[in-house]
């Protein structure tokens, strides 16, 4: 996600420690019950309760990274979709997040093929930890392989020249911030996105800048650019 508008960002180490009294927190006359989820959710970004679906470093690393797993992993993903044939997965420990709404996502390692057959009339049987409960786990295993591929193809240390090079972070809470020092209203994050998994493609002509540019002019505070491909159909 991205901020439109900023305040000069201060730097990691000079940052504030998060408050419970953000400013950031809405007017009382507000009645949350009528904004949407996401709007909700921005204006109570005030450090650890604004944790979105992320896992620990701990749950990160117990997902293989060896890259024939790499390879294995790939075609499991395929495999759970398709419902294919297969030997049973490995078993690897398993962990999972909480979503801000109770989902529970696994962070399994996609090992093996999502189905398996027995005995002599061949039952099909579904490998239940390689197969993902809901889409959002889906989207969650899809991206570890992403990352591992991407990560093959563009270890993290070779990103630290560009990086250094590259212009400042922009600060997303800062920009929120002064959204609402500004109007006193919620600061708005606005979404470009092509695509979605629920309700397909959103807009065929697709020009993410012009809608970018046109959410800025009508006082968007921050972006959110969906640049997953396989479900939003984005790019970077
Ligand atoms: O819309 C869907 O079908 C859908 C399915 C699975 C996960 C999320 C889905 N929609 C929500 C979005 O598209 C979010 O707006 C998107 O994940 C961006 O979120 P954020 O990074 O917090 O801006």
């Amino acid at each position: 996600m991205e901020a439109l508008a900023t305040a000069p960002a201060p730097s990691r180490p000079g940052l504030p420690p998060p408050t419970r009294r953000s400013h950031l927190r809405r007017p009382k006359a507000l009645a949350t019950s009528k904004l949407p989820r996401r709007v909700i959710a921005a204006l109570h970004m005030d450090g650890a309760r604004a944790a979105p679906l992320r896992c620990t470093p701990a749950e990160t690393d117990a997902v293989a990274t060896a890259s024939d797993q790499t390879e294995t992993a790939a075609a499991a993903v395929e495999a759970t979709e398709q419902g294919n044939n297969g030997a049973p997965a490995a078993d690897a420990p398993a962990a999972s997040i909480e979503g801000l709404d109770g989902i529970k996502i696994r962070r399994r390692p996609v090992t093996g093929p999502s189905v398996h057959h027995v005995g002599p009339f061949q039952f099909r049987l579904e490998n239940e930890g390689n197969t993902p409960r809901n889409i959002l786990e889906k989207i969650v295993w899809n991206k570890d392989v992403e990352i591992w591929q991407m990560k093959e193809k563009m270890p993290l240390y070779r990103l630290k020249g560009p990086l250094d090079n590259a212009p400042p972070a922009r600060d997303f809470v800062a920009a929120l911030k002064a959204s609402y020092d500004r109007t006193a209203l919620p600061a708005l994050i606005a979404e470009v996105k092509k695509a979605s998994p629920s309700r397909g493609v959103l807009r065929e002509n697709f020009d993410p800048v012009e809608i970018a540019q046109a959410y800025e002019k009508n006082g968007a505070a921050c972006l959110s650019v969906l640049t997953d491909s396989k479900f939003f159909q984005g790019k970077f």
